[in-house]
Parts: C-alpha cells; structure tokens; sequence
C-alpha cells in the first residue's frame, strides 16, 4: 500500500523550518550558549518543538505548568512566556550548571517571576507538590526510566482537560526495533504502550523531531 504521508526530507525539514515563527534573540543565545555543552547540546529542545509548546500554552490558556527536566532552558522559555504575567511554572532539574544557562535565559525573557527552578531529583520534587489538580499543562523531558512515575505523579496535579506533553516518544526510531541497544529505547516504547491503553487520557502522537506525545486528562 502507498504511503499516505510525507517522508521528511532534509530538503522538507529545511522548509518546515523556514516557514514556521522563527526563534527570537534569546532563544538563540540559548542554542549558542548550550552548544558550549558539547556533546550534551543534543539534549536541547529544538525549534519547531519549541514553538509547538509555546502555541499549546497559550491555546490552551496555561496559567500554571510544571515541566520536568529544564537543562539550558529553552522549553522552559516558550512555556513560560506563554503563561500571564501573574502565571506559574515550576522547573524541576539536577544541574546546577546546566539551568544556570536557563536562568540568565528567564531574566532576559523576562519571565523570572513567574519560574521556580527546584534543584533536586524530580519524582521527590513532584511528591511533595500538593495532590491538587490545578496544573493546566506539563512537560515531561527527563530521564526515561522515570518517566511512568513522573507521568502519574503529573496526572494527579494536571487538571481535568489539562496537558501532558511527553518528549521522545519515537526515541531515534528505535522504539519499533524490538532489537533496539537503546535501554531508554525499551522504556520509552513501554511507556508508549501504558500510554495508548490508559483510559485516563487521550493520546496523540505527533513526529516532531524526536516524537512528541499530548495526553490530555479526561474528567
Ligand atoms: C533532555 S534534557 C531537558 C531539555 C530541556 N527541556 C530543554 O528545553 O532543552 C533532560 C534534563 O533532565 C534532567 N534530569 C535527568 N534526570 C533527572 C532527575 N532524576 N530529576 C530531575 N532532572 C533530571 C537533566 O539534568 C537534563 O537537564
């Protein structure tokens, strides 16, 4: 059977990136700032997700977000300049070094009153929010052996109708090669699999880059 839809191309990938809202100066400096982390620059949101998860939030009218795993910052930027002024994100990381990149960042964005950066394991910094279910979106980008635990910990603070927004759900495309030598790779298509079942959300996966997965909380 003919396929349906369209193989991105470099070519193809190149255009779609010309043609959405290009990054502002200090999403730029991000990118040139994370690059001095060599080869952990890879871990950085690009663009195109970037954009997606600043649209969503603001679409969505956020007012309070939780995001799991900030490192330079980026993702951090979009969701919380896409929040109201009197809006609320709190990020969660290890590195000190790291979100340090990402706190400049937030001054320069100007969104540093309304970010809360928690420096500690997530699943603890999680656990001891409230089980208030006021959150309207949340995006996890962490470690994927976590990322179950991270993503019921999420579904208790997320409201109804809320977000959940999962990064590297495609994970390099090893998530279809039952042989994959990627750990993370098993993870995540585990996860994937507890996802699509689960009847407390609704699921759609977009192949964004990486792949990138919304699950919105059903009343
Ligand atoms: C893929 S990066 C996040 C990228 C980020 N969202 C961005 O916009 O560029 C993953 C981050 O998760 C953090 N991380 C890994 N394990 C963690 C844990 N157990 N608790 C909290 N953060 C963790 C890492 O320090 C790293 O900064």
């Amino acid at each position: 059977m003919e396929l349906k839809h369209v193989v991105l191309t470099p070519e193809l990938y190149d255009y779609l990136i010309a043609h959405g809202t290009p990054p502002d100066p200090v999403l730029t400096e991000i990118e040139e700032r994370t690059k001095e982390f060599g080869r952990y620059q890879i871990m950085q949101t690009v663009p195109e997700q970037g954009a997606l998860l600043h649209m969503l939030t603001k679409l969505i009218g956020a007012r309070k977000a939780i995001e799991v795993g900030t490192f330079t910052g980026y993702s951090s930027v979009c969701i919380a300049r896409a929040l109201p002024k009197d809006g609320h994100l709190l990020c969660c990381d290890v590195s000190e070094e790291w979100t340090r990149v990402a706190r400049d960042a937030w001054e320069k964005a100007g969104v540093t009153d309304r970010v809360d950066l928690v420096i500690g394991p997530a699943l603890d910094t999680l656990r001891s929010l409230p089980q208030e279910a006021d959150a309207d979106l949340a995006f996890l980008d962490a470690d994927k052996v976590n990322y179950w635990s991270y993503f019921e910990e999420l579904l208790l603070r997320v409201r109804p109708n809320g977000l959940i927004i999962i990064d590297n759900t495609l994970f390099q495309g090893e998530v279809v090669n039952p042989d994959t030598e990627h750990e993370s790779a098993r993870l995540v298509h585990a996860f994937n699999e507890r996802l699509a079942a689960d009847d407390r959300v609704e699921v759609v996966m977009l192949p964004i880059h990486d792949g990138i997965t919304l699950a919105r909380k059903l009343s």
